[in-house]
């Protein structure tokens, strides 16, 4: 392809993804790997280029751009080589006319802006949500240690504050080391991993993953067991839960899934409710703490969309906290930075639910915020995560 096409394919794939966060369509991820299975001829140099583009356009646009060519040109504005590949060459986008519309720039939309600012993230923090985020993986305890597995690996790597993780830069293809396929490590960001520590699993624990999805973090907490113990895993997406037995049988990780029934999560739990040592609750949430991974979520967010996300995250807190048996624990996780999402709702819980206590975890990154603890991209290098534990009173 000519640098020109490539740019016109990244203006098609940025079409899509500006009305797909329109519609609450699919993701911007969904629609690039759709667009290139349908279009085998383009080789991966191409790919990654037309990606790349793509996803500065989208990371440089702080709101809905009004079409992929508008945002395109925002990009092109500080980029000379960019914006001379505008030629109106085969395949390649029209000249710049002059006046035509180009998409503002910013970090997210204004009111978002202005919540991330209440939430205490000042430029820096803001504009470091946007950056790109290396990979990160997790070395799988129960099969190997993380030395071992570094002096494996095909790619220099680099160890992160994580007691188990490896990292290395972005779009590095981690999952196509025959060390994936045997199990000696998971893909999951340092942050991920910090905030799985924090529930401070032992072995021989009874342990709930509440909001497990695929697993990522019940693999995690699954090596933290040792296998010795119980470990269950809930979600109420069949799909999603679906693709955690596969995986930990890849990990040797021993766990039960069960799939909740929406509204009646509770009835399913019976058999654990008051039992379990740890409960683990990754909430869903707007996910404002990943945007380096997914930047064009920022266009999705509005005030419904909080709200819907607010009253799930009370949901959760409630069913989990039925599963903590007096002098066990609950961590609460959600990888957004916004306090609404964060430190609002442990208030709301313990202002609702007397006989929990705080308590903070010991971390080698991080800082307190609120009732909890924050990870942010720019201080500490991972994606952006609040997390807090409550631990029920004995009596
Ligand atoms: C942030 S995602 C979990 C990601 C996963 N823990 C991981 O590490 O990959 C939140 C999950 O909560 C699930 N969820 C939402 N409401 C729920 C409920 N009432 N009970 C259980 N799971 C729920 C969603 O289906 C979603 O999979």
């Amino acid at each position: 392809m000519t640098p020109s096409a490539r740019v016109q394919a990244a203006i098609d794939i940025l079409d899509a993804v500006i009305a797909a966060a329109r519609t609450q369509g699919a993701s911007a991820d969904r629609i690039a790997a759709d667009w290139f299975r349908t279009r085998r001829f383009v080789g991966s140099k191409d790919r990654r280029a037309i990606r790349d583009l793509a996803w500065n356009a989208i990371r440089v646009c702080g709101d809905v751009p009004g079409n992929g060519r508008a945002a395109m040109l925002r990009l092109a504005q500080d980029d000379a080589a960019l914006a001379s590949l505008f030629d109106g060459s085969n395949y390649g986008p029209m000249a710049i006319v002059s006046g035509e519309p180009v998409s503002a720039g910013g970090i997210a939309p204004c009111w978002l802006e202005e919540r991330l600012a209440g939430s205490g993230l000042g430029a820096d923090e803001q504009a470091a949500l946007l950056g790109r985020a290396p990979l990160d993986l997790r070395t799988n305890t129960l099969k190997t240690t993380r030395d071992d597995l570094r002096a494996s690996l095909p790619v220099e790597a680099q160890v992160t504050v994580a007691p188990n993780a490896l990292r290395f830069p972005s779009g590095t293809a981690a999952e196509s080391w025959p060390q994936f396929a045997d199990g000696l490590f998971e893909i999951q960001d340092t942050g991920s991993q910090l905030a799985c520590l924090a529930l401070g699993v032992q072995p021989g624990e009874a342990v709930v993953d509440l909001c497990a999805g695929a697993g990522g973090k019940t693999l995690a907490l699954g090596a933290a067991l040792q296998n010795k113990g119980k470990l269950l895993a809930c979600d109420i997406d069949r799909a999603r839960l679906s693709r955690l037995p596969d995986r930990a049988a890849r990990a040797g990780a021993l766990s039960e899934t069960r799939l909740l029934n929406p509204g009646r999560e509770l009835e399913a739990l019976s058999d654990w409710a008051g039992k379990a040592d740890a409960v683990m609750i990754d909430a869903p949430c707007s996910g404002t703490g990943t945007w380096r991974r997914n930047p064009e979520a920022r266009w999705r967010l509005d005030d419904k969309v909080l709200e819907r996300y607010h009253a799930m995250q009370a949901r959760v807190l409630d069913i989990g906290a039925a599963l903590v048996r007096p002098g066990g624990r609950l961590t609460y996780v959600v990888c957004s930075l916004l306090d609404a999402e964060g430190t609002d709702r442990i208030d709301a819980f313990l202002a609702g639910n007397a006989g929990w206590d705080v308590t903070l975890p010991t971390l080698p990154a991080g800082a307190p915020r609120g009732q909890g603890w924050r990870l942010t991209p720019f201080r500490d290098g991972t994606d952006g995560f609040f997390f807090a534990t409550i631990v029920r009173r004995v009596n």
